[in-house]
């Protein structure tokens, strides 16, 4: 049966202790999250996407309240929540194919055959049309092949839920537009359930099925969270012209620029 709290965060809290004292970076954070359910969060640089995201992980955990995946308190790192970074993080001896066999390796191993294990790597490499690229190394592919390299590791472990930190933050408009493209027919195709911090509301409001935005730190909590009611399969040439897509947009971009203006803009 689907969990209609599939990820369930109530009333968590991130204080960190650092030389200066302890930091508050978040606060009062309760969101659910549906299975298959596509989010992104959104907010200013700084204002604690990131340790959302790594205590959705486990790779932090939280100083009060409690984080919940499937029913299951989420105490730790674990395949079943696959995190895609900025950076691809491939090992750079490794080929293609032998960084997502790696992955498939370490969830998969104990339990299937080696020619069981071949034909899920050679999967993930074809659901991200790098079939080609399998004997080639980090160095040699470009910045958009390694992140897709980097989400076939990710959906090869077939997580329960993709984390994505800025996947596509440091590749140029066409590439990222691409990516987009391909995660969008991805996710449909997977029925992931996905959480993506973004800094681009384009990117938020073509991906998303709920935006969540973060109000600015210290102590971020969300601020608002925009429904995004638009039917899939999108095309961003189509939604360019729709009103609905322009509307999402302007609420974006009104909470971002208006209601929670950076810090540094406001002193200016
Ligand atoms: N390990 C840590 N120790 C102390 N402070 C931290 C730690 N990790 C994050 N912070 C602080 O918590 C706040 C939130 O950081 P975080 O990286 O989550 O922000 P972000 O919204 O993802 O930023 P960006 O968009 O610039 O990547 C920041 O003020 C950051 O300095």
């Amino acid at each position: 049966m689907d969990h209609p709290k599939f990820i369930d965060i109530t009333n968590v809290e991130m204080a960190f202790a650092t030389k200066k004292g302890v930091f508050q970076a978040l606060r009062g954070i309760d969101l659910t999250v549906r299975k298959g359910e596509f989010i992104t969060l959104i907010g200013h640089s700084g204002c604690g996407k990131s340790t959302l995201l790594n205590l959705i992980a486990g790779l932090l955990k939280p100083t009060a309240g409690v984080l919940l995946c499937a029913n299951r308190e989420i105490a730790g790192p674990s395949p079943e929540r696959a995190v895609v970074f900025q950076n691809h993080s491939l090992l750079p001896w490794l080929t293609c194919y032998e960084n997502i066999h790696l992955g498939v390796e370490r969830v998969f191993g104990r339990t299937e055959t080696r020619a069981r294990l071949r034909e899920r790597t050679l999967d993930a490499l074809a659901l991200v049309g790098l079939t080609s690229a399998e004997g080639k190394r980090p160095h040699e592919i470009s910045g958009g092949m390694k992140q897709r390299v980097g989400i076939a590791r990710a959906l090869a472990m077939q997580p329960k839920v993709l984390l994505m930190d800025e996947p596509f933050g440091a590749l140029d408009a066409l590439t990222r537009a691409h990516l987009q493209d391909e995660l969008l027919k991805i996710v449909a195709a997977t029925k992931s359930t996905v959480v993506m911090v973004t800094h681009d509301v384009d990117e938020a409001v073509l991906l998303s099925d709920r935006i969540v935005m973060l109000t600015n730190g210290p102590a971020a909590t969300i601020g608002e969270i925009e429904e995004v009611g638009l039917e899939r399969p999108r095309d961003r040439v189509a939604l360019a012209q729709d009103p609905r897509y322009t509307a999402h947009r302007s609420a974006v971009l009104e909470f971002l620029y208006r209601k929670q203006a950076h810090p540094a803009a406001q002193a200016a």
